[in-house]
């Protein structure tokens, strides 16, 4: 059994929604399929997703909600009529869509989240009435009946492991299930959505809880490119990356997937595959434990903006026990993580995502530190980009590090920082965000 999940791109409209139709008719081990709200038809238009966003920000602040109301009604009633789907689908859709901004908004913690999963929920409604007419036994799964109970964290759902008990009887069920993916339910019934982009989440839970053969994951581009596709024209693609390189590309910005959707896949020890709905003969991407072709050193070239450095210097450092507990137990206090932390050895740098950080909580910090650990310097560098290059063969080729260096220096680009794990996975250069474009084409053409 396969398990296939379709992104916002792959069904954003009625043209879309027949290459879906055809590629699960395609092969009769695609029974349980996975899918996301519509996404954007063109650069212009706006993710379903995004327009609830707007809907619930009206509702909450007492405007009239008809116009956004309306707009995404419109969405799935111009995919229901192209495709001749039959009222009653739309009836349910447009009742719940509406009956929304009915909602309790005090003390109901879990508001967002509804608004939100209603872009996937009624889209998976849609789409297994329109397999149904054309000759699929399908069936619409709210996560609640799949069994994807999930952690009561709004916006950051996690999934309960006790799931995946249930999880594994939906490999038993006759019909192809169409399961809305995005967001799970609390053990209070509550809705409640993982991060942004995670209906990739929601197929690698149950391609792990049904031990499917392979889980797919059907975009709009040929699998994973070397890097970006917006900024080198024409990027490789990858034909098999690993489990532990894909999740390096994740996280450093190669958005084609959630970075927390290979966790549930990985420890199932499930292969993915990312393949293109638009293309859909051409293999894809496939992300295996072990890669079965021969390999460059640098299989991606990763980038992402938006971090701060912390930077604290103080002469003797090395010599001080506890400096570095002492100094992340004053984030835990703050609940900010850290990303990444190259040390020297009288100073140490902490690098965090801005989102962590507003003046207020700079402030603070930089008060807890010089009251408690007396720095000889402690200040916030802003503007920084990591970008990463991966390849779990790197370990095996001398001078990859010398070559990017190499590589930024003939650009001219300055590397801020420098850091490289035990395992050799990856090297991670941080530099100024206004030459993250530069790097990563400099990075590009010494190494692809
Ligand atoms: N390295 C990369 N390889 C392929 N696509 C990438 C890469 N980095 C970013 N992308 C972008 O990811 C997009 C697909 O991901 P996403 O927007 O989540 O699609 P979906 O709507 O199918 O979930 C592609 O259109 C592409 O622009
Ligand atoms: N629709 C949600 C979840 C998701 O995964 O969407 P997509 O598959 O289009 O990235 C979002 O926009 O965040």
């Amino acid at each position: 059994m396969k398990v296939i999940k379709f992104g916002g791109s792959s069904l954003a409209s009625a043209q879309q929604l027949t290459k879906v139709l055809n590629i699960v008719k395609n092969d009769n081990s695609r029974r349980i399929v996975v899918v996301s709200a519509p996404g954007k038809r063109n650069t212009q238009d706006t993710k379903v997703t995004d327009a609830l966003i707007a809907y619930y920000k009206a509702y909450k602040n007492g405007d009239d909600t008809s116009k956004n109301q309306d707009w995404i009604i419109s969405r799935y009633q111009s995919i229901c009529d192209e495709l001749g789907i039959p009222g009653a689908v739309m009836a349910n859709i447009t009742k719940n869509i509406r009956e929304l901004a009915s909602l309790p908004i005090t003390g109901n913690q879990f508001l967002y989240d509804t608004f939100l999963a209603a872009g996937e929920n009624s889209n998976a409604k849609l789409i297994a009435e329109y397999f149904t007419e054309n000759g699929i036994n399908a069936r619409y799964l709210h996560p609640k009946e799949a069994g994807i109970i999930v952690t009561p964290e709004p916006g950051n759902a996690r999934l309960l492991q006790s799931s995946y008990a249930k999880l594994s009887d939906l490999s038993n069920l006759s019909e192809t299930l169409v399961i809305p993916g995005f967001f799970g339910v609390t053990e209070n019934d509550d809705i409640c959505t993982f991060s942004r982009g995670g209906s990739d989440i929601t197929g690698s839970i149950i391609a792990a809880g049904v031990h499917a053969e392979l889980y797919e994951n059907f975009t709009d581009v040929d699998g994973i490119f070397s890097a970006h596709p917006g900024i080198i024209t024409d990027p490789k693609s990858i034909t098999e990356l690993t489990y532990k390189e894909m999740r390096e590309l994740a996280y450093a910005g190669f958005s084609v997937l959630h970075d927390e959707a290979l966790l549930p896949a990985y420890r199932a020890d499930i292969p993915l595959v990312i393949k293109n709905t638009n293309n859909p003969d051409h293999p894809g991407t496939k992300i295996i434990a072990k890669r079965t072709l021969p390999g460059r050193p640098v299989v991606g070239i990763a980038a992402d903006g938006n971090f701060t450095s912390l930077n604290i210097s103080k002469y003797l450092m090395n010599r001080e026990v506890g400096f570095g507990r002492k100094v992340l137990q004053i984030l835990e206090d703050f609940n900010i993580r850290f990303e990444h932390m190259p040390t020297g050895i009288d100073d140490m740098s902490i690098i965090i995502r801005n989102r962590y950080l507003t003046p207020d909580i700079e402030r603070f910090i930089t008060e807890k530190i010089t009251e408690t650990l007396a720095p000889d310097t402690l200040y916030f560098e802003k503007d920084l980009s990591i970008i990463m290059i991966v390849g779990e063969e790197m370990n095996e080729h001398i001078g990859v590090t010398a070559r990017a260096a190499n590589a930024l220096a003939t650009a001219g680009i300055n590397i801020e920082m420098l850091s490289q794990g035990s395992s050799e996975v990856s090297v991670m250069f941080i530099v100024k965000t206004n030459q993250e474009i530069a790097a990563i084409r400099a990075l590009y053409a010494e190494f692809f």
